[in-house]
């Protein structure tokens, strides 16, 4: 049999080569490197999920997303808000708590009362959460000033000296369960309490000039993270065991019922939570406009958008 002559049929697979490559038109996803992602990802591709995935810490994919190295990412929900021009969100998604959520925590020596103009020392990797700590005391602890830092050294290591500091993530996780660091808030509890609404920490953010290009793309990009996390759902002991085993830290019913405590939903009360967020950081000067929440139309209803 003769061989066909090289390039002549670009759109055949070379051997090797991710599949990914061998679609122009594949999404350029962000994955943020923390378990609480699992839900999401493990069962992605099986869903048929052709596209690149690339992981980071939130604040890496922000700055990805806003460099427009990445596509689509769950990601801070305040780096939507920063720029909500250059963004629309997948509608249904997101990673969000009504209550404890185990992983977003401020470790305090002293009641948060008597903590006022003492330094607080911030996680690198967050966006959201470190906006919502200062909602929370400006708005329900009535501080004015808060003096931060994002120090060079890890902030557990300032949390061992005595300092205050927060944390997001699986290092969050990691350092409430080694314990002996003071009073440990949960900054998503704190918010459910004072508000009454559940708190989204994460959205599914998409590059708006996709829109054109890739409407059917993304639109079958919703559609495959609803089975993943349908399916991630219908047996989450066996991923918690598996994950579990893989980060030794973490005992599998710990995970499951981390998992479980989570929200992966975007639904009316998330929407209503997410308003009021973005609502209070206006008005503490956290972000300079107000925050208008566009979303990639469902399949049947594209012909609507313009
Ligand atoms: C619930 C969490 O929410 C995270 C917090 C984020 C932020 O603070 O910017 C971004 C993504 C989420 O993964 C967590 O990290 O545990």
């Amino acid at each position: 049999m003769k061989r066909p002559v090289k390039g002549l049929f670009p759109w055949r697979r070379r051997a090797g080569t991710p599949a990914f490559l061998n679609n122009m038109n594949a999404l350029r996803l962000g994955h943020i490197d923390y378990l609480n992602c699992v839900p999401f990802f493990h069962y992605l591709r099986s869903t048929g999920f052709l596209g690149a995935v690339e992981r980071g810490v939130p604040a890496q994919l922000n700055a990805r997303l806003a460099q427009g190295v990445l596509d689509a990412s769950p990601s801070s929900c305040f780096e939507y808000a920063r720029d909500p021009e250059r963004y629309v969100l997948l509608p249904g998604h997101s990673i969000s708590a009504f209550g404890p959520v185990q992983s977003v925590l401020f470790f305090s020596p002293r009641p948060l009362s008597a903590l006022e103009n003492q330094r607080l020392y911030l996680t690198g990797e967050s966006a959201t959460s470190v906006n919502l700590l200062r909602v929370l005391l400006h708005e329900f602890y009535g501080w004015r000033q808060i003096d931060t830092e994002v120090p060079r050294q890890p902030v557990e290591d300032l949390l061992a000296q005595g300092k205050a500091g927060l944390l997001i993530g699986d290092r969050a996780l990691r350092a409430r369960r080694q314990g002996g660091v003071g009073i440990c808030y949960d900054l998503a509890q704190l918010w459910v309490e004072h508000t009454g609404l559940p708190f989204v920490f994460a959205l599914w953010i998409v590059r708006r000039d996709l829109m054109t290009r890739q409407l059917a793309a993304l639109q079958q990009l919703s559609g495959q993270l609803h089975q993943a996390r349908q399916h991630a759902f219908a047996d989450l002991t066996h991923l918690a065991r598996q994950y579990a085993s893989e980060h030794d830290w973490i005992a599998p019913a710990e995970l499951e019922n981390y998992w479980r405590a989570m929200s992966y939903d975007l639904a009316e009360d998330h929407l209503a939570g997410l308003e009021l967020f973005f609502t209070l950081c206006q008005r503490h000067g956290l972000l300079p406009h107000q925050v208008p929440l566009r979303f990639v139309p469902a399949a049947d209803s594209a012909a609507q958008f313009s």
